[in-house]
């Protein structure tokens, strides 16, 4: 690599947070989670794919995921956020711009998300398009402190690495 690829190389964070609450399922990265309660949304609330989606539009300088689905649009209500954040990709490539890799952070405090971590982590990979080596997802409690730890709300945060693709050297 020489300086001017490192140039096209862009970096983007996501955060997002749901309340859990009963009579709703627990999705995270696109996977059904067995769990008494789940995250409360206008779509199946998929923080950690909603993370990852902000942090793609961040690298790719396009604002965040309700400018682009937005929390009032009835075409959205329950929608699944894999095909928001596959959706988002394709905006960004028509964009120029490619995904090598996600890293991530799911702060749950319950349930425990270990047994579940190859689903999630295959899905995501799919999701993506990207070999699984090219993603991670890391699961944190929150050491029963705060509204997390009380599991009153699940966490999510994001970092992806884009490359903005079809710009000449010169
Ligand atoms: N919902 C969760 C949270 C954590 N894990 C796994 O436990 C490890 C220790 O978590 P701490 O918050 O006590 O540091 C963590 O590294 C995860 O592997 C989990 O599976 N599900
Ligand atoms: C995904 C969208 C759109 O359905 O809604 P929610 O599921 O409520 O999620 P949030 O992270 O609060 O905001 C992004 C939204 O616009």
């Amino acid at each position: 690599m020489n300086l001017n690829d490192f140039r096209k190389l862009r970096v983007g964070q996501g955060y997002d947070v749901h309340q859990l609450v009963t009579g709703r399922p627990l999705v995270l990265a696109g996977v059904q989670i067995p769990s008494e309660k789940g995250l409360l949304g206008h779509s199946d609330a998929d923080a950690l794919l909603h993370a990852i989606t902000d942090a793609v539009l961040g690298a790719c300088g396009l604002g965040d995921i309700g400018r682009h689905f937005s929390d009032t649009d009835a075409q959205y209500a329950g929608a699944d956020s894999a095909l928001l954040l596959q959706a988002t990709l394709e905006k960004c490539a028509v964009a120029g711009f490619e995904l090598i890799n996600v890293d991530s952070t799911v702060i749950c405090q319950s349930p425990k998300l270990a047994a579940h971590m190859p689903a999630m982590h295959r899905r995501l990979a799919e999701i993506c398009g990207l070999p699984t080596d090219s993603v991670n997802i890391k699961a944190k409690t929150n050491e029963k402190l705060g509204y997390l730890g009380r599991a009153e709300a699940i966490e999510a945060q994001a970092v992806v690495l884009m490359i903005q693709t079809g710009v000449s050297d010169a």
